[in-house]
Parts: structure tokens; C-alpha cells; sequence
């Protein structure tokens, strides 16, 4: 397996001046058109300027706890916000708006704005702000797809990394996923936000250059497949571990004589083939032409080899059948030849597995048993099929300083009004128990105090706390410039994340019916969305 980790980190705090998105798509012209339109109608009656702060928090997740992913690509973008003469000349085309509103977006800037965000890997749960973005209402307008489209897929596909790690246990987890992904960006944000919500390392050789990733790959059928037989080899030796040309392929086919194998010529000869380059990085695809009749004795002849010379063969991959089976069985060889040979070393090789898993099969193989040291995930990882989107919204809580609520029928999608502070509380066992929303014009909860937690909704739904530890979750990113430090090593970032899923309870993290983690009110906040509720609901009168 080729593994390389000199790879270098854009994340210096020094660059702030040359901050730009990762992606050249990512400008002030990467939204929906309507955020143009209402743009243009608040400026036609001049309250573009007038004070807005918006939320951006999600509704639900089935995994009932979020990772926040991409708030560096926020800071990047309102960095760089700007509306281009081009962009400007292809707006006059779109909408019909006088010439002064394109003076106006000519000169836009977000300078005004100031964004508040959970820290980047944190877990975040339903209804907690992950941003806060407060400003001119007309410039916050614009902010919100982009904004949107930046979280939502990059937080989804660390969250599905968190869970592939939370089935997977210690093993090693290596993303494939670069064929399979949704357009090149949609590869590069998987690559990137995989590895922060848990994988070891990536095949994707650009993410692993700019995301600072360790990139890991074994060989595809088709380098198999493209040998007949050990005449093709452009030679028989191989340089030992001291230097020393000897000759390989001769003791490669006795091995195979002595053990007595009948297998595929042209699969031994690219196994050789592989081992002569990659003397020390010998992982072979096992399964081209029969997984246990072949493709394992096959490997085990060249592996016996390389100990011989001095290298330490690392070991084999299953791309198809049963995983659980033909790796406990492929095992099972390795060790009988290991305990006949008397290499102990041969033991020490690894079983990587692939093929379509997901979250189910890694369960399901984790049931059966399975002798897999490393699985390599693709499709399943980064199309996020259990969930394909994130529900992320951004929804506009106070005006002027007056406070606006969303009403819905559904109460899941009432809006909690205000701009708001969030703490996590702690409890006596070290584990956080509710996430709190308060006014942010309240004092901030304190340690020790006892504090009721309020249900946003239902009233009956409280409960009291002492808590002995808060955190406050909303830190200032942006205050018209990057606020430092908000940018931070991928490699911190994933700790960070590992981290904070050693923190949440065992029930929250189980994959059947995970308790719910509670978002809490203040009683003041409470008091204040359900006066609210009835002031913007008309009374309907019966007749
Ligand atoms: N022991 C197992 N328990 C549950 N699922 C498994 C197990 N082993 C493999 N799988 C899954 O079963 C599916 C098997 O794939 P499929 O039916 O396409 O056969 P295949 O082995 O890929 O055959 P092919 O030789 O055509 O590639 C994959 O999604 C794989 O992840
Ligand atoms: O299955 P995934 O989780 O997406 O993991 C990546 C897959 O990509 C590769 O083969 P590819 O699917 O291109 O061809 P194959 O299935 O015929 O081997 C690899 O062999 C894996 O099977
Ligand atoms: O390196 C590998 O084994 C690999 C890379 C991408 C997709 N499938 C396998
Ligand atoms: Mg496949």
C-alpha cells in the first residue's frame, strides 16, 4: 500500500490577506436567484441596510448529532465576496432592476457583516445555530445559499465517515469514494471531510496534496489482467533489503512448487511484478480470478519471498463474495503457511476488504466475525445514500432588533426568534446533557446554578440542571475580517472530532434508536417564542 503524508497545510492564519475559496466556483454568484430578487426589493425600499441576523441550523438527522464541517470555506467566501464588472453586466440580463442597484452590488461588501459559528468538527444537534450571521439585511440575504451549499454536504459526509468509524471500531478506514462522488468538487469535499469525521486516509491524490490527507491505494483487476504469464517480466531479480541483486522470480515458482499451489500464471506474475516495485508496499487485489484458489496462495508464494529478502509484505485485498467468509478462511491459509514455513512475520500481513459496504454491511460483518484490518469505501461514503442532504436552513430571527418568527403547521418547523447564545451543559459524569438557547441579550448560565431547561415546544417537556461544566458553542469567526483563529489543520480538526464523539453518551451514539439528545430553552425564551407564536397566529373565527 503507498502511503504518503508530506503533504503540506494551506491553513496558515499568516495568509488571511490571500484567503480564497477552494473552489474556483464558490463566489458572490453562486446563489439562487432569488436571493438577487429580494435584494433588489429590499434596496428599492431602502432597508437593504437595515439590521438582520440570521440562523443556519438543520430541523433532524437520523444519527441524532451533526458534525459542523467547512466553516473555514464560510471565512474563505465572505473573504473573497464580491460581485465582478462580468458578473454585473450578466446580471442586467437576468433581472430588470435599475442601473443604481448595480452600482450598489458593484460596491457590496461584507464588511458590515459579522458571523458567529460552532467550531469546525464540533457535534452539533437540531435547532442549534452552526452559524450566526448578523449585518445588513440585503448583503445576509445573499450569504444564505452559498453559505447553505458549503455546510450542508461537507457536514453530511463527516457525519457518515463519524458513523462508518462508529461501526468499524479501531480498523482502518480508507475513502475511494473519488470515481463515485458527485462531480469533482463533490470528490475533493468528500476526500476532505471524511478524513476530519474519522477515515485514515484517501486514494484521492489532489485532496491528499491541498487537504494535507494521507493518501493510500493498493491496484486495480486490470493490472492483473494484464499479465499472462512470468515470461513478460522485464526481469527475474530483485534488489534485497541490503542492496543486493538476487534472483526473485526462480524462488517465487519453487515456493509455489514446495507448497504445492496450482494457480493463475499471469496473477502471479503481476503480484511479482508489484513486489519488484514495491518491495516494501506489497498489498495485492486477490479476487480476479478465484479469491482462494488462487489469488491467496499467489500472494503468499511472492510474501514468503519478500520476507526472504528482507521485506516486510503488507498484505491482501477482497473486492468480492462473502467478506466475512473468505477473509477468516484467507486467514486461515496465511496462518497454516506461516506456521509450516515457520515465518511468524507472515502472520503479521493485512486483510483489506471492498466492494460496495456501507453502514449495514459493516454491521453485519461485525456480527458474523471477519478477520478485515482495513475496509476501502467508495460509493455508499460519499453519496451518503442513507441520507443524501443535509437539511440546513437559514432563516431570518430578528429585524431591527425585533425579534421574527417562522409560523408553520408543522411544529418542527416553527423558528425559534432572536438572536441567541447556545451553551452546552455538562453533567456530573463529564457528558454534555442539553444543549441550552438563550437570549443573547441573558446572562450566561453559570456552573453550579440550577438551570430549567425548557422544551422549545412542548410545554410539559423540562427539566433542571446543575451543570458542572459550559460550554459557550457560538464563537465570533467573522467581524467584517476573518476573526482569528478560525482556521485550523485538517488533521487538528479530525482530533478535535474523534474527540468530541468520545464525549457524547454511548445511548445518543447507538446506531438503533439513539436517545435524543435534548436542545433546550431558557424559560425566557421559551416565554418569548410562545408570545410570539400567538401574536403572529391570527384567531380564526368559526362560523
Ligand atoms: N458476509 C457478508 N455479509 C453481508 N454482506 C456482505 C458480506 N460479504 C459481502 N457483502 C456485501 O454483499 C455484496 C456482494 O456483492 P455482489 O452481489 O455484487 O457480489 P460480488 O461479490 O461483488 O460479485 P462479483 O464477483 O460479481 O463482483 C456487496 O455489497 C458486499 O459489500
Ligand atoms: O465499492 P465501493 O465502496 O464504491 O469502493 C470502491 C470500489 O471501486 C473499485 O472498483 P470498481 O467498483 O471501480 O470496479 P469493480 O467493482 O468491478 O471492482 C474497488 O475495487 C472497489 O470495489
Ligand atoms: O487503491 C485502491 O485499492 C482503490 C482506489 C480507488 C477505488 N478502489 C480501490
Ligand atoms: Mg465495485
Amino acid at each position: 500500500m503507498n502511503t504518503n503524508q508530506d503533504s503540506f497545510s494551506n491553513c496558515n492564519p499568516k495568509f488571511f490577506h490571500e484567503l480564497k475559496p477552494t473552489n474556483h466556483f464558490v463566489n458572490a454568484l453562486l446563489t439562487d436567484l432569488y436571493q438577487l430578487t429580494m435584494a433588489y426589493c429590499y434596496w428599492k425600499q431602502g432597508r437593504h441596510e437595515d439590521q438582520a441576523v440570521f440562523d443556519l441550523f438543520f430541523r433532524k438527522c437520523p444519527f441524532d448529532g451533526e458534525f459542523a464541517a467547512s466553516l473555514e470555506e464560510c471565512v474563505r467566501f465572505l473573504a473573497t465576496f464580491q460581485f465582478t464588472e462580468s458578473d454585473i453586466q450578466f446580471l442586467k440580463n437576468v433581472i430588470q432592476a435599475e442601473e443604481e442597484f448595480f452600482d450598489w452590488l458593484r460596491n457590496l461588501d461584507v464588511s458590515q457583516v459579522v458571523v458567529y459559528g460552532v467550531v469546525e468538527g464540533s457535534v452539533v444537534f437540531p435547532l442549534v445555530p452552526l452559524l450566526r450571521v448578523e449585518g445588513p439585511l440585503a448583503v445576509c440575504q445573499l450569504l444564505e445559499t452559498t453559505l447553505l451549499n458549503l455546510i450542508n454536504y461537507a457536514s453530511l459526509v463527516a457525519t457518515n465517515a463519524a458513523r462508518f468509524r462508529l461501526a468499524v471500531g479501531e480498523k482502518s478506514l480508507l475513502e475511494f469514494g473519488l470515481r463515485r462522488a458527485q462531480g469533482a468538487d463533490g470528490g475533493m469535499s468528500a476526500s476532505r471531510y471524511t478524513y476530519l469525521g474519522g477515515f485514515d486516509a484517501t486514494s484521492n491524490v489532489l485532496a491528499s496534496k491541498l487537504f494535507a490527507i494521507p493518501c493510500s491505494g493498493t491496484h486495480a483487476h486490470s493490472f492483473v489482467q494484464t499479465f499472462s504469464d512470468c515470461s513478460q517480466l522485464i526481469t527475474t531479480k530483485l534488489l534485497d533489503s541490503n542492496r543486493n541483486e538476487r534472483e526473485f522470480v526462480q524462488l517465487v515458482l519453487e515456493t509455489r512448487e514446495k507448497l504445492g499451489y496450482s494457480t493463475n500464471q499471469g496473477e502471479l506474475a503481476a503480484f511479482i511484478s508489484y513486489a519488484q516495485c514495491f518491495p516494501d508496499k506489497f498489498l495485492v487485489l486477490v479476487d480476479t480470478y478465484d479469491t482462494l484458489g488462487s489469488g491467496v496462495p499467489n500472494f503468499i508464494c511472492v510474501a514468503l519471498c519478500l520476507l526472504e529478502f528482507g521485506y516486510k509484505p503488507l498484505g491482501i485485498r477482497l473486492d468480492s463474495g462473502d467478506l466475512s467468509y473468505l477473509s477468516k478462511a484467507a486467514r486461515k491459509e496465511i496462518s497454516r503457511i506461516s506456521r509450516l514455513t515457520g515465518k511468524s512475520e507472515l502472520n503479521q500481513v493485512k486483510i483489506a476488504a471492498s466492494n460496495d459496504l456501507n453502514e449495514a454491511t459493516l454491521l453485519s460483518l461485525q456480527q458474523q466475525g471477519h478477520e478485515i484490518d482495513i475496509f476501502g469505501i467508495g460509493t455508499h461514503l460519499v453519496t451518503c445514500q442513507q441520507q443524501p442532504a443535509l437539511g440546513c436552513v437559514y432563516k431570518l430571527v430578528e429585524i431591527n432588533r425585533q425579534p421574527r418568527i417562522k409560523v408553520s403547521e408543522d411544529i418542527s418547523k416553527l423558528t425559534i426568534p432572536c438572536s441567541k447564545n447556545a451553551y452546552r451543559l455538562y453533567g456530573k459524569e463529564g457528558y454534555p446533557l442539553v444543549d441550552l438557547l438563550t437570549l443573547e441579550t441573558e446572562e450566561a448560565p453559570k456552573v453550579g446554578d440550577k438551570i430549567l431547561c425548557r422544551h422549545p415546544y412542548v410545554e410539559r417537556k423540562r427539566c433542571l440542571i446543575v451543570p458542572t461544566r459550559i460550554e459557550p458553542l457560538l464563537k465570533m469567526i467573522w467581524n467584517g475580517k476573518p476573526v482569528e483563529p478560525c482556521l485550523y489543520p485538517l488533521s487538528q480538526l479530525r482530533e478535535f472530532c474523534k474527540q468530541e464523539m468520545s464525549c457524547l453518551r454511548e445511548d445518543h451514539r447507538r446506531f438503533l434508536n439513539p436517545t435524543p439528545y435534548k436542545v433546550s430553552v431558557s424559560q425566557t425564551l421559551f416565554d418569548f417564542i410562545h408570545r410570539l407564536w400567538l401574536e403572529e397566529t391570527p384567531i380564526p373565527e368559526l362560523i
